[in-house]
Parts: structure tokens; sequence; C-alpha cells
């Protein structure tokens, strides 16, 4: 990537977001979470009514300015309700720490909210898989984006609906169009891998919906969970095995099997 030292202005005026001053940024936080890229906070701006989350990051090398540069275009072209919206970016010079300021969600992670209210009634966990299946379908379907990192801690819940979170790892590739439009199950693009990888992890996320706890990675062993084998052969093949194109087994919703959440069996693509 060509990163020239006018990259931070460049960022605001190519993905159309606003650059907002760093002292319309409350300085009273509230620490809410933090990952590999840094520590995200609850707190106000003055140019935003309600709350905001601000994730904040410490830009120490070109690898950080790549990989913010990454998240907010690709945060920046998401524009559904079923995604956090992004408010603008922002910057702390002096201290080299850089900012997403986003939507803020009430309800934390959707593993949190799992936990804090199990059991979680049947029709809501119903609801929730059909408003994350959504999100996903906007993402790979509209945008030709593959998220890359989709797990109950990025799904954020905000007034009791999804909105899907952290674009960290993502990738969109509409430059590509042309190179998977005919995209089917035996396209080898790696959009469709991506993609595929995608909807392995929703179907980590529904089985953690369906019990209202995390999956051991015991369990997803023995569930035949081919999340390894498929990146594995991809990297050393180069090459979409068939093996990904398997179905994922349904994931039921009570111990007799009778319901079960249809977007798996019916995939949103
Ligand atoms: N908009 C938000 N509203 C509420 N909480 C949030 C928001 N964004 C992030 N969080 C909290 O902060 C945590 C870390 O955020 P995020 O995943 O974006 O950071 P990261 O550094 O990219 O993490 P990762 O290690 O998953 O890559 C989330 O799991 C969540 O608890």
């Amino acid at each position: 990537m060509n990163v020239n030292k006018d990259w931070y202005d460049n960022i605001a005026i190519e993905n159309g977001i606003l650059d907002i001053p760093y002292e319309q940024i409350n300085k009273e936080r509230t620490k809410i979470g933090f990952g590999k890229y840094g520590i995200v906070y609850k707190t106000t701006c003055s140019l935003i009514e309600g709350d905001v989350a601000i994730k904040e990051i410490y830009i120490r090398n070109q690898e950080c300015i790549e990989n913010f540069i990454n998240e907010v275009r690709v945060h920046s072209l998401s524009r559904h309700r079923r995604i956090i919206q992004i408010y603008g970016i922002s910057r702390n010079v002096k201290k080299n720490l850089y900012y997403i300021v986003m939507e803020y969600a009430n309800n934390g992670t959707l593993r949190d909210f799992l936990s804090k209210n199990n059991p979680v009634d049947l029709k809501e966990r119903i609801r929730l898989a059909i408003q994350i299946s959504e999100g996903i379908s906007y993402l790979h379907n509209k945008l030709y984006i593959s998220h890359r990192d989709l797990h109950a801690k990025n799904i954020l819940i905000k007034n009791g609906n999804i909105k899907i979170s952290d674009f960290g790892n993502s990738k969109c590739f509409i430059n590509d169009q042309k190179n998977f439009e005919s995209h089917n199950v035996l396209d080898n693009s790696p959009f469709t891998f991506y993609k595929v990888s995608d909807i392995h992890s929703l179907g980590v996320i529904l089985l953690e919906l369906s019990n209202c706890r995390k999956t051991s990675h015991k369990e997803l062993i023995s569930k035949r969970c081919l999340k390894k084998d498929c990146l594995e052969i991809h990297e050393k093949s180069g090459m979409t095995s068939n093996l990904q194109l398997k179905p994922l087994e349904p994931v039921y919703l009570n111990t007799d099997k009778k319901s079960y959440i249809r977007a798996i069996q019916s995939p949103v693509f």
C-alpha cells in the first residue's frame, strides 16, 4: 500500500467521513473493551448526539497505518442497520493515537448478552440469528466484503438488535467484481474462499446462540470443524478445496431436534 504523509487527511476525504477535531471528544471515558489493535471506550462527542464508542489505535509503524486505513475504508463503505455505523475519525497527534468514532452498542457483545440473559427465549434467538445473517448477507452480496473475523465478541447488540462490528481484518473485493460475477460453489476466487470462511464462522456463532454459551474448542473439533483444515489447504494449494463446500450441519435450537435455524439449511446466498 502506498502511504504518504497526508494519509490521514486523505482517508477522511476519500471515504467521505468526518475528521473530528480531537478536542470535540469528551476526555471522560469508560473502557468497554480491548482487542489486538486497541482499546475501545464509551464516551460522548460534541458533534454527535448520544453516546459514542471510540476505538483507540496507537500508530507505531507503517503496518499500523495500513491496518487503520483498511479498517476505516471497509467500515465506512458499510451502511446498514445491522452494521455499527462509523461516524468519523480523530487523532491525538502528540501521542500518535488515532481513533475510529462509531455508534455505541449499549447491550454489549452477543457473548455477554447470552451469558447475562441465559436462557434466551427461542423466538428471540431466531430473531437475532436472522439479523446476523442479514448483516453478513449485506456485506457479501451488496459490497463484496468478507469480514474475516466473525465471532460472538464482534457481534454487538444495540437496543436489542444486532450490529456487526470490527472491520480490522475485512477485505473488500469490489474491484475484483468482474472476476467473480459468475461465482458459484466451484469458483475458487479468494472472495469465495473468504465468504465460505465467514459462513463457517456464522455457523459457529449460531451454535453459540443456540446453546446460549460459548462452544469449546473440543466441541468444535468433534463437530468436524472445517475452518483450520480449509485454511491450511488453501494456503498450501492456493485452491479452494471441495472440503470447504460441504454444507454445515444444521444447528438445533432444542434437544429433540425439531426446530433449527433455517439460515443454515437454506444458505443466505
Ligand atoms: N461500537 C461498540 N459499542 C460497544 N462496544 C464495543 C464497540 N466496539 C467495540 N466494542 C467492545 O470492544 C471490544 C473490542 O473491539 P474490537 O473487536 O473492535 O477491537 P479489536 O482490537 O479489533 O479486537 P480483535 O482482537 O477482535 O481484533 C469488543 O469485543 C466489544 O466488547
